[in-house]
């Protein structure tokens, strides 16, 4: 292990700008969440080497964020070229997951879907061939609850520990360290890996079993997902009628439905720009899984069954890789041809 003391979020609060200052209620459901020793009181430090696994939209700033907050942390991505920048900041480089579990004391992983992550934690050369008793291991992509146990189940018959959490937050909030974490699974694990969560994130539910964490992540992106094709058919409209469609996100912005999101994905949305924060793809399979998820408990959503129908009709348009808001697109191409 590296000689060095790792600095997080509550032992250098110097190093966090003031909105990453946690309010009241936050702090309060910290509290209820077996806040680890130490919180509360002086300063916390994680002592250990990072790993991280999957430098995307999201992983590569949240590693980003911990080789600035002076972790000693080792990434690995299938397309190597996306570690280069990590490397710059001072990263260590293995070339297979198991090389990153096995030289890190804990490894984050942040990958695209249930078969990249179930892929990287259990296939050829994955992580737990490299895991043991003592090492972590926690999840951070956004999967179904019974990817995630498996998941799960294959890294503790390691002996490792197991913690799902994925997050809240998109690109932007990956890049200012402002990420919402919600996680489930081994306790103490989470206690451990806190003051690297309060480097990345602004706030951490722990919210007990494996599986939680995934349940929780998909009901609040099928409620984004559901928003964001309301807010596209109301933009449609109000020009359909005659209105300024930046008109009506402003109207938008000051009343009781205000969100960040349509502040921000409205106005380059009224220019038809879907510069990529969260793909379109993602979203899709986060209604997918969110879908399943209702089934498990009959519940039905018809209206995220609805929203899904046009994320779906949008990949096929092409629009896969682009931002989630190009979901507008689809909802135009099926006026359009109603039209006809
Ligand atoms: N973008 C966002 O706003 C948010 C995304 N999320 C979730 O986080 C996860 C990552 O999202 P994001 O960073 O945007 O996605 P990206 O598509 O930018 O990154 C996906 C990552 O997964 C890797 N990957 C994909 N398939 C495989 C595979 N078969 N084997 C190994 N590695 C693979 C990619 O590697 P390679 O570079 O080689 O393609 C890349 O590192 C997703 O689950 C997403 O739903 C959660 C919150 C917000
Ligand atoms: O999973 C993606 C979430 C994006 C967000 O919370 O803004």
């Amino acid at each position: 292990m590296a000689a060095a003391a790792f600095l997080c979020a509550r032992a250098a609060p110097a190093l966090l700008p003031p909105s990453r200052r946690l309010p009241r209620r936050l702090l309060v459901s910290r509290a209820a969440a077996s806040s680890p020793s130490g919180e509360g009181g002086g300063g916390v430090e994680f002592q250990g080497k990072v790993g991280f696994l999957g430098l995307g939209i999201m992983g590569a700033p949240m590693a980003s964020n911990l080789i600035k907050a002076g972790c000693d942390v080792t990434v690995w991505n299938r397309t190597k070229s996306k570690c280069d920048p990590l490397l710059s900041l001072g990263a260590k480089y293995e070339p297979s997951p198991a090389q990153v579990a096995s030289s890190c004391d804990v490894t984050f992983v942040m990958l695209a879907d249930p078969q990249s992550a179930a892929e990287v934690a259990c296939g050829a050369n994955g992580a737990a061939e490299g895991l043991a008793p003592g090492k972590g291991y926690v999840d951070v992509s956004t999967v179904d609850g019974a990817t995630s146990k498996l998941i799960g189940e294959h890294i503790t018959s390691t002996g490792a520990s197991f913690l799902e959490a994925p997050v809240s937050g998109s690109k932007k909030p990956a890049e200012d360290g402002l990420l919402i974490f919600l996680t489930a699974g081994d306790e103490s694990l989470y206690k451990r890996v806190a003051p690297l969560l309060d480097v990345m994130g602004k706030s951490r539910f722990y919210l007990g079993d494996v599986g939680n964490g995934a349940a929780m992540k998909l009901v609040v992106n099928m409620v984004m997902g559901s928003m964001m094709v309301s807010f596209s058919e109301g933009l449609l409209l109000s020009e359909k009628v005659g209105l300024d469609p930046n008109t009506l996100v402003e109207v938008i912005s000051q009343g009781a439905i205000s969100a960040p999101m349509f502040s921000l994905k409205g106005p380059s949305m009224v220019k038809a720009a879907y510069p990529t924060a969260f793909p379109l793809k993602h979203q899709q399979k986060d209604l997918r899984l969110a879908l399943a998820l209702a089934e498990s408990v009959s519940q039905s959503i018809p209206t995220v069954a609805a929203a899904n129908e046009l994320y779906k009709a949008a990949k096929s348009l092409g629009l896969a890789d682009q931002d989630f808001s190009a979901v507008i697109e689809a909802l135009k191409a099926k006026v359009q041809s109603s039209q006809q």
